[in-house]
Order: structure tokens, then C-alpha cells, then sequence
């Protein structure tokens, strides 16, 4: 064996060991180093920990600074407030003191005032009793003063409408009466559009002489229209109050004047209501049906009344009735040769008098009011009608009722009448002689009979026998009857296709309807304006009752109106048309110009 150790193996043996404890130094170092490390975290973490405690410890401090400072702030404000309040206080008692001492003052006074007045009404009483009486005497004297002045202002406005009426009568003006009827289902119909709705109500009547219509339009103020007329009666006027004012011009008849009541009226507005009534005539008895009756009923009933306070048998009554349908006149009376009642076409001419006659027109004696209702209800079922959209009853024909009266013991009324008839019959004959040599050869009496006051009952000098309205002079040898007549007319109505909703035949009689009423406004705008013609002839109903509108017959239009927006634009022409009537003057020697062209 060796027994030398290679020194290179022992420098590698000690190299190793070395760097064993190197190595352990190493990781020692580097574990202190952790270590350290760790250490400086903690460190780090304390400071931090440290310098939060100390911000903290600031805020702290400052906020209990700032709270000490606004404790003294507050603290001096109080004290100022306190002084103030006791500055108060001490206001407060010496205003309380003032106060206490004023209002002692005052319940002295009013004590003091109280005394006085207790002693002023005591001497009051005491001195001027009789002054209050007297105050309270000439009180109650200017009342009842008043009370007269009223009633006086009453008196006047009624002697103020009996003047009207005298002067319409003395200029023989066309008096025209309104009657606006109630709301009715067919003011309503299906409405979606923009305005007023139909069933609105827009047509008044305010007093008993003037109608208001209130014309709406979208986006505009409403204007109001106002038309006035000797009478307005309103939806809640009865049959009787329209007849009441009516019937003084029965009271005319026998006194000598021929009277006409004729309805004029949009279709639906009620005129036959008005004329007729609205019940089925004849059907019902008692007071109901009665108050229903309408004007031509009334008229008869009141006609008889009069009659009856007459001496027996001094009067004797006929009735006719005819329809103007188509613009052609039918005899509703006539009889074929069975006897069986047909309706026989009849023609108007006009008289060489001047005046219009239809001619073979039938009538009936008839003995009373009954009579004449029968008679009237019988035909009414002859009459033309027709169902529309806007009325499923529609009368399409003027029907004309006419009350001849004959009497044979007029009154003086009458006979004055008779006399002054007589002389323009003699006025006329003289015209007639330039005009038309003829007419005194075919009754040459004529010419030389003035006096003659209780002839013929022909209404014409040179006529023949035809059913006068007025007598005329004629042969003296006996007394011949003195007539008047009384025609009561039902206008149909006019009327807009668009609203009524009319087609086929139904249509031309709207056409006839409307041109014969466009023909009566064109006759009224000829009288009122004094045209020297006046187109009667237009058309047969003109003619028919040219002697009524243009004679001297006493004529009343009768309006019927409807209340409502549906039919404002009908409703204003039928306003329009009442007020053209009333300016008519009917002035008779331009009547018998008219009627010398008219031939
Ligand atoms: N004052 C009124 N009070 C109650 N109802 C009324 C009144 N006026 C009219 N009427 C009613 O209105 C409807 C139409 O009236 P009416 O037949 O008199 O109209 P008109 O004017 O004669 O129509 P047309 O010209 O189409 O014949 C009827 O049913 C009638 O009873």
C-alpha cells in the first residue's frame, strides 16, 4: 500500500470542504437575507400602521377644533339672541301697556257713544215719530205708484198692438203669425261631423211677437237673427192659443170681409198639425181630441157659434175643398155619375171683374162644425201623400178649404161693407167701359146702377152668376144673399231633395211643390215692392188665391217653423218669406191695374 497521500487529493479533499462551507455560508446568507427582508416588510407595515394613527390623531384634533370653535360661535350667537329676546320682552310689555291703556280708553268711549245714542233715539221717538210714518206712508205710495206705472206700461203695449193690428188692417197688410213646433225625433238623425249637431236647438221664440235664430258655425261667434211678426208662439203654445189669436177674424166674415189662413212651411215643420190637427179626425171624441184640433176645426166650430147668436136661418153655410197637386187643381168634392167621390180636374180663370174662379167646382151645404170636419176628413184620404226621410206623412198637394157664407140680413158692419164694395164695382165698371167696351153690353145695368146695393149676387158688374166673395150692385127686386168666403189653406211644404230623399215621380212633385212656392214669394216681392205686374198666373195656386193675396180679403200666413239645426236654412226662408209677406200693402186700384194686364 501507498503510503503517500497525493497531495493533489488532499488540496481537492480541503477544496471540497471549503466549498461545502461556502455553500452552507450561501444559503445561510441567503436565509438571513430572507430573513432581513421580512423584517423590512414589518417594519414597512408598522410605519404605515404608525402614520395612519397620526393622520387619524390630526383629523381628530382638527375636528375637535372646528367643533370647539362653532360651540363658540353658537355659544355667542345665543347670548346675542338672548339679549335680543329680552329686548323684546321689554317692547312686547310696554306695546302690552299701551295697548291696555288704549282699549280702556276706548270701552269709555263706545260706553259714552252707546249713552248718546240710547238718548238721541230716546228723543227720536220722542219728537219724530210721525216723520217715519210719514217716510214709511210715501214708501208704500211710490210702490203702489209703481205698480200703476207697470199695469199703465201693460195697457199701452196692448193698446199699442190693437193700433198695430188697426193699422195693418187700414193698410191691408198681410199679417203674419210664427209657430216654431217642439223638438221632434226627426230633428235627429246620425251625426259624426265636425259643427253644430242637427237636433241642436237654434230657433227661439223670445216674446210673443219675436223669433230668434241662433246661427251656429264652426269656429265663428253665433249670430243671432231676430225677424218679428204680430204673433210668435212657441213649441209649448197649444192648439188653443194659436187659434185664440185667430179668431177675430172670424168675427170679420160676418161682418162683410173675405178671410184667407194659409200655412206656409218647410216639409215636417207642422203645418197641418196647425190647420188640421194631428189626431185622425172624427175618430176620437171628448176635450182631448178637441185640443188637438187645429185651426180649420176651430174655425168651422167658431163659425157656427157666431151664426147660431144670429136671427134663424139668417145665414146659410157651403163647403169645397180642392188640392193644387202637380200644379194642377182637382175638385175633392166631385162625384162620378154613380155618385162615387173621384177627383175631377178643374181649371182657375179669372173673371172680367178681375178677380179668380175655378170653375164647376162642387160644394156642399153644410149645418155645422161636424159637417164641415166630415166632410173635410173624407176627402183628406183623396189627398196626395208621401213617406220621406224627413216626414213619413208628407202632404204633396196645397189643399184649399173654403167656407162660403151666405147671409141674408147682414149686419151694418156688413152692409157698410156691401156699399163700399158696390162703389169700387162701380170704380172698376167705369175703368172697365175704356178698357173693354164689351163688359157693359153684356150687362149694361151696370153702367147706370149704383144704388142697385141688394142685387145680383154675381161680384162683377158684367158678370155672370159666379159664387161672389162680395156682393155687387145688380137688379133690385129681392134681396139676394150676401157672401163672404173663408179660405183655410195647408201649403205643402217645401222641401230640399238632399234631405228629404225624394226619387222617381216623387221628385217632379217637389219640382211642382217648390216652383209654385217660389211663385207665391215672387207675387208677395211684386206687392210689397208695388210692381205694376204681379205674376199671379205663374202658377195655380197664385191664381187660386190671387184675391186673397192681392185683394182685399183679410189674409193670415201662418209660419211653421222648425226649432233645430237640421233645418236652419228651410227654417230662415220661411222667416224670410213671413217677413216679405208682412210688407205687402195691399192698395186695391193697383190691384185692378194688375189684373186688367193680367187678362
Ligand atoms: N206644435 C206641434 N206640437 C206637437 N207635434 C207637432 C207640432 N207640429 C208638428 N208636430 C208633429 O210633427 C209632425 C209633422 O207635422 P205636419 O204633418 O203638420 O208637418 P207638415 O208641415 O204638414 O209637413 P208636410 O208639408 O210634409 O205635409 C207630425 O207628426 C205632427 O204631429
Amino acid at each position: 500500500m501507498p503510503l503517500f497521500i497525493n497531495r493533489d487529493q488532499i488540496f481537492a479533499h480541503q477544496v471540497h470542504l471549503l466549498e461545502h462551507k461556502l455553500r452552507s455560508k450561501e444559503e445561510r446568507l441567503l436565509e438571513l437575507e430572507t430573513e432581513n427582508a421580512i423584517l423590512h416588510l414589518r417594519l414597512a407595515e408598522c410605519l404605515g400602521k404608525l402614520h395612519l394613527g397620526h393622520e387619524e390623531k390630526t383629523k381628530a384634533l382638527a375636528h375637535h377644533q372646528h367643533h370647539r370653535n362653532a360651540e363658540k360661535i353658537t355659544q355667542s350667537a345665543l347670548t346675542k339672541l338672548l339679549s335680543e329676546v329680552q329686548a323684546l320682552k321689554q317692547d312686547l310689555s310696554e306695546v302690552f301697556a299701551v295697548y291696555v291703556s288704549f282699549a280702556n280708553e276706548l270701552e269709555e268711549q263706545s260706553k259714552q257713544l252707546l249713552k248718546k245714542v240710547d238718548q238721541a233715539s230716546l228723543t227720536l221717538r220722542d219728537h219724530n215719530g210721525d216723520e217715519v210714518h210719514d217716510l214709511q206712508a210715501r214708501v208704500e205710495a211710490l210702490e203702489h205708484s209703481l205698480e200703476e206705472e207697470k199695469e199703465r206700461c201693460r195697457a199701452e203695449r196692448q193698446r199699442r198692438k190693437e193700433l198695430h193690428n188697426t193699422l195693418v188692417e187700414l193698410r191691408g197688410n198681410i199679417r203674419v203669425h210664427c209657430r216654431v213646433r217642439p223638438v221632434l225625433p226627426i230633428d235627429n238623425i246620425q251625426f259624426s261631423g265636425p259643427g253644430p249637431a242637427p237636433s241642436e236647438e237654434v230657433v227661439y221664440a223670445i216674446s210673443d211677437d219675436t223669433v230668434v235664430v241662433n246661427c251656429l258655425k264652426t269656429g265663428m261667434p253665433v249670430q243671432n237673427k231676430i225677424f218679428e211678426f204680430e204673433r210668435v208662439h212657441g213649441p209649448e203654445d197649444s192648439q188653443d192659443d194659436v187659434f185664440e189669436d185667430i179668431k177675430p177674424l172670424l168675427t170679420s166674415l160676418l161682418d162683410g170681409y173675405n178671410v184667407c189662413i194659409m200655412a206656409y212651411g218647410q216639409t215636417g215643420s207642422g203645418k197641418t198639425h196647425t190647420m188640421i190637427g194631428s189626431q185622425p179626425l172624427g175618430e176620437h171624441s171628448g176635450t182631448k181630441q178637441e185640443a188637438q184640433q187645429g185651426i180649420i176645426p176651430k174655425a168651422a166650430a167658431e163659425l157656427f157659434r157666431l151664426i147660431s147668436e144670429k136671427p134663424a136661418e139668417s145665414h146659410t153655410v157651403e163647403v169645397s175643398v180642392m188640392e193644387v197637386y202637380n200644379n194642377e187643381v182637382f175638385d175633392l168634392l166631385a162625384r162620378d155619375e154613380q155618385g162615387n167621390a173621384v177627383s175631377q180636374q178643374r181649371d182657375v180663370i179669372t173673371t172680367s171683374s178681375g178677380t179668380s174662379q175655378v170653375t164647376s167646382l162642387t160644394s156642399e151645404p153644410v149645418f155645422s162644425a161636424s159637417e164641415v170636419m166630415q166632410i173635410v176628413s173624407r176627402v183628406l184620404k183623396l189627398r196626395a201623400h208621401c213617406n220621406t226621410l224627413v216626414h213619413t206623412d208628407s202632404s204633396r198637394s196645397h189643399l184649399i178649404v173654403t167656407l162660403t157664407i151666405s147671409s141674408k140680413s147682414p149686419n151694418a158692419l156688413a152692409l157698410a161693407r156691401r156699399l163700399q164694395n158696390a162703389k169700387k164695382d162701380m170704380q172698376r165698371s167705369t175703368q172697365r167701359e175704356f178698357w173693354s167696351p164689351r163688359c157693359h153690353r153684356a150687362n149694361p145695368a151696370a153702367r147706370n146702377s149704383p144704388d142697385k146695393l141688394f142685387g145680383s149676387p154675381s161680384n162683377s158688374p158684367c158678370l155672370s152668376p159666379s159664387p161672389s166673395p162680395c156682393p155687387s150692385p145688380g137688379r133690385t127686386t129681392s134681396p139676394t144673399p150676401f157672401r163672404t168666403k173663408l179660405q183655410l189653406v195647408d201649403l205643402a211644404g217645401s222641401e230640399c231633395v238632399g234631405i228629404s230623399g225624394v226619387s222617381g215621380a216623387a221628385l217632379w212633385e217637389v219640382s211642382c211643390i217648390n216652383r209654385s212656392l217660389s211663385a207665391l214669394s215672387d207675387v208677395l216681392g211684386a206687392l210689397a215692392e208695388q210692381r205694376p205686374h204681379v205674376p199671379y198666373r205663374n202658377s195655380k195656386v197664385t191664381h187660386l188665391l190671387q184675391d186673397a193675396i192681392g185683394g182685399d180679403a183679410k189674409l193670415l200666413v201662418m209660419l211653421c217653423v222648425s226649432p233645430t239645426q237640421r233645418f236652419i236654412t228651410e227654417s230662415l226662408q220661411s222667416l224670410g218669406f213671413g217677413t216679405r209677406a208682412r210688407q205687402v200693402q195691399k192698395v186695391l186700384p193697383r190691384r185692378k191695374n194688375n189684373t186688367l194686364k193680367d187678362k
